[in-house]
């Protein structure tokens, strides 16, 4: 039986940390860090992430505001709120919670934000920074799976990782971070070939795929630690509950097959999301540290 990795537990000793170094930031500069959440539309799912954003910021006594516009607004209108909060002394970080509208470039959005104030690091500079090795504000969910790697294993160097999945905020800074570790690295995608016996390589398998529970028991290798990113909503078990609309959160893997063979794995809800946000709020301080030009080592 694998090893439970409690993402929850790790999260909640983070934010913590997060809330000492706020204060202590406080102190030292008078200047308190602060998150800016910007959201358009409503879709139940992401209101619910940023409400969650917005409350354990201010939990960890952070400046935290969130703005909620709606659906028809323009991406003019967008990008002059951007304009405003980068130029807001008070606003460290920005996110600007995806998916956006139809009508609207994801794009030129993101790149609108300033790279100094960017903590979910999707701008392009951010991107590139990680890719040649600089300081850079990196994705707050392969951030969070790093910390729970380094968490669980001694040592990551030499070890294959496969990633399943290639998108800008999941798959490809997973990627980048466990190069930089030293891991051998393989990047599995819709078009890969016997994807099973690709992931049966993996000394650590990180599935952010978005299919629930496509990664199956005997896809693993014996031993192997597992990164579930996977949020898939799907019928509740009770079908009588199902048939009410009901639903349940299931990962990418087929968590009761891969538990009897995996030697650590994440599960979902409870692993990777809630180190997410707590990844948030660490970027927020670096961000802020870095725009004060102290040293973000500084507020320990
Ligand atoms: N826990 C958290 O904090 C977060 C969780 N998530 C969750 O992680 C998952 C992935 O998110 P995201 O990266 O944004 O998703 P995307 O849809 O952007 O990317 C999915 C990736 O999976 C690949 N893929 C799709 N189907 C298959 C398949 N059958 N076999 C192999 N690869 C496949 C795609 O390949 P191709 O490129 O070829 O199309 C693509 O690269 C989702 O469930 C999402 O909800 C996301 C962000 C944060
Ligand atoms: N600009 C932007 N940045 C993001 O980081 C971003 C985004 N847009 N859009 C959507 C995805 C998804 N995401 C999650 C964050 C936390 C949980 C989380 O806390 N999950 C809990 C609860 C899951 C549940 O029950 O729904 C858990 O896994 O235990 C999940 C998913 C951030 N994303």
């Amino acid at each position: 039986m694998a090893r439970i990795i409690d993402g929850k537990a790790h999260a909640a000793a983070l934010r913590e940390e997060a809330g000492r170094r706020a204060r202590r930031m406080l102190e030292l500069t008078g200047v308190q860090p602060g998150l800016s959440v910007v959201i358009v539309g409503d879709d139940p799912a992401s209101r619910l992430y940023v409400k969650n954003k917005g409350e354990q910021a201010a939990a960890a006594g952070f400046r935290s505001e969130t703005h909620t516009l709606p659906e028809t607004i323009s991406q003019d209108e967008l990008l002059d709120l951007v304009a405003r909060l980068n130029l807001d002394p008070a606003v460290h970080g920005i996110l600007v919670q995806l998916p956006l509208p139809a009508h609207m470039d994801a794009q030129a959005v993101l790149a609108a934000i300033d790279p100094a104030k960017d903590v979910d690091g999707f701008h392009v500079i951010n991107a590139g920074r990680l890719a040649v090795g600089l300081p850079a504000l990196v994705p707050c969910t392969p951030l969070g799976c790093l910390r729970l790697l380094k968490a669980e294993l001694d040592q990551l160097k030499g070890l294959e990782a496969v990633v399943v999945g290639r998108s800008n905020i999941v798959g490809k800074p997973m990627a980048q971070l466990l190069l930089q570790a030293d891991c051998t690295v393989t990047i599995a995608h819709s078009r890969t070939r016997d994807l099973p016996q690709v992931c049966r390589r993996a000394d650590i398998l990180v599935a952010a795929v978005g299919r629930a529970e496509m990664i199956r028991g005997d896809w693993i290798k014996p031993g192997a630690t597992v990164i579930d990113v996977g949020i898939n909503r799907v019928p509740s078990r009770d079908p009588a509950k199902a048939a009410e609309g009901k639903t349940r959160v299931v990962g990418d893997v087929a968590f009761d097959e891969a538990v009897e063979v995996a030697g650590a794995i994440t599960p979902v809800p409870g692993g990777v999301g809630p180190m997410t946000i707590a990844c948030l709020l660490d970027n927020t301080l670096t961000a802020a540290a870095r725009i004060l030009e102290r040293d973000p080592a500084e507020f320990a």
